[in-house]
């Protein structure tokens, strides 16, 4: 018999539900754009009633596209974007501040004084992340240090904190459940991946209340059910995962040295080390990819802020293309004789340089450069920027060997910058049939809980490839090519 599943993917920019059945084809889908808040330069908020409503909105919506109702679901998976901090009170389930998104820089200098106090290897070495803005922990302590009275309330014990799957799942339950997966609260901060516990001495260090804390579950796990008033019917909540984690699901990378690689605005690439938490030499983070059973699998993560919004940047600010989809059409056009790079660092380099001083570049334009060699050389700087990830993921675990790469996101659709990607890397690219891998994960865990999926070496057997991409360049040509980018990007680093 047919069963049916509501992946929940809470996006940075849009939120989605999208409803598969037991053979992962997907039924029907819903998608809706929310606001983005920028109210000082670096800040970068949401509204969290927006987040909701069009989180609930898209949900209703894919079960009136589907003709399903809401007692046909066997489970909701939850996948958000990650790291984006929300407080709200726990008697109201008002939120105390809009969410502060895991772009917002406004807790950096917090984190330099945290650094320049010599706390950054005890962060390292506990949460496997690198004490830096971008995550959840420095932003609770912003919101409880500025928001009036949000400290006594916290110490009260009346307030809640929680990323969105957490705030989501507060709402969906009606204030019942509070709680995460072991995968979000590895980006907080907060979090001891080896002792999978909040770590009371970072509590302390960054003034965190314990009883804010959400309770930490296995990915695939009970987190209750739904208000049977939002949807019409009670469903059971049964998996939950932060977007990256849940794609290596979605991609089957269960296996240790599998790598998935998501092209969206950014790029996020995720290699799976087994139960080994590998700590990093070259500024990687050591992540939980997936925990099941109680047994926690351990991630390496490297991620670039500049992917698709090369390709936007091409179209909104330099107007050479008018779509996304033109741009490879337009770089198989490029004169190959001409070594143009762009280094597309508009807001800094992330892994492995994490430089946010650098500014984007562009080297080795000559007269004849234009718009054909400027779209191949931002196609290009993805492709490029994977590999120096790649690499510093080899130097830190001499368990990757020669891998496939599995990708997904918006830009994979560019068959161009598959091959070049496959080129660069000497190393095959697998392009899978259901690009919609971060929603797979979520339906993977939600309906692995209920036993309508099967166990993880049995759904890897069931993930099937669309296409793969074969490395073909020349030796010769590869290695110029990438030593010209090094070039390129050693004359934009700032440190
Ligand atoms: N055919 C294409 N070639 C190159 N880039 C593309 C193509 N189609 C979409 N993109 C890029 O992919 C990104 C959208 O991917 P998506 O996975 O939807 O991103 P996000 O989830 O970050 O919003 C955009 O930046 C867009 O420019
Ligand atoms: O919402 P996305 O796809 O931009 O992903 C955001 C990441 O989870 C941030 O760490």
């Amino acid at each position: 018999m047919a069963a049916f599943i509501l992946a929940i993917d809470q996006g940075t920019t849009s939120s989605r539900a999208i409803i598969f059945n037991n053979d992962f084809d997907i039924v029907a889908s819903a998608q809706q754009e929310f606001t983005q808040y920028f109210p000082q330069s670096g800040w970068v908020e949401h509204d969290p009633e927006e987040i909701w409503s069009t989180t609930l909105a898209t949900c209703r919506l894919a079960l009136e596209k589907a003709g399903l109702t809401a007692d046909q679901i066997a489970a909701i998976g939850i996948t958000n974007q990650r790291e984006t901090t929300l407080i709200w009170d726990r008697e109201t389930g008002e939120p105390i501040h809009k969410a502060i998104v895991w772009q917002d820089r406004r807790t950096a200098e917090f984190c330099n004084k945290l650094d320049a106090a010599g706390h950054n290897p005890t962060i390292k070495a506990k949460t496997g992340l690198l004490l830096d803005a971008y995550f959840s922990g420095t932003k609770i302590t912003w919101m409880l240090d500025n928001v009036e009275g949000a400290r006594e309330k916290a110490e009260a014990g009346k307030l809640a904190f929680g990323t969105v799957d957490t705030f989501l799942l507060w709402r969906l339950t009606g204030g019942k459940v509070h709680a995460t997966d072991a995968t979000n609260a590895s980006r907080t901060m907060l979090f001891n991946i080896h002792e999978n516990c909040w770590d009371k001495e970072l509590l302390e260090l960054l003034k965190v209340p314990a009883s804010l804390l959400p309770e930490v579950k296995d990915s695939s796990a009970d987190f209750g059910t739904s208000n049977p008033d939002l949807l019409g019917a009670a469903i059971p909540i049964r998996g939950i995962a932060g977007d990256q984690q849940a794609a290596l699901v979605g991609q089957a990378c269960f296996k240790p040295g599998m790598i998935k690689s998501t092209y969206g605005t950014g790029c996020f690439i995720v290699l799976n080390t087994g139960k080994d938490a590998v700590t990093s030499n070259n500024r990687l983070l050591t992540t939980i990819g997936y925990r099941l059973n109680g047994k926690t699998t351990y991630a390496l993560e490297g991620s670039i802020f500049v992917a698709g919004a090369a390709v936007q940047w091409m179209r909104d600010a330099m107007g050479m293309i008018e779509a996304a989809h033109v741009i490879g059409k337009l770089a198989r056009k490029a004169d190959i004789n001409q070594d143009v790079y762009l280094v597309p660092a508009f807001t800094g380099l992330g892994a492995p340089h994490w430089d946010p001083d650098a500014r984007g570049a562009i080297f080795g334009i000559t007269r004849a450069t234009g718009p054909a060699e400027l779209s191949r050389a931002a196609l290009e700087s993805v492709c490029y920027q994977t590999k120096d990830l790649l690499e510093a993921m080899r130097g830190d675990w001499a368990g990757m060997g020669d891998t496939t790469l599995r990708v997904d996101g918006g830009m994979v659709a560019s068959n161009w910058t598959m091959q070049f990607l496959a080129d660069i890397l000497n190393a095959p690219v697998d392009r899978p049939q259901v690009l919609e891998t971060t929603a797979v994960g979520a339906a993977y865990l939600a309906g692995l809980y209920e036993g309508i999926f099967p166990a993880p070496e049995e759904f890897a057997e069931n993930w099937k490839r669309e296409c793969r991409f074969a490395p073909c360049l020349d030796e010769d040509v590869r290695i110029r090519k990438y030593k010209g980018w090094q070039a390129a990007v050693k004359r934009t680093l700032t440190r």
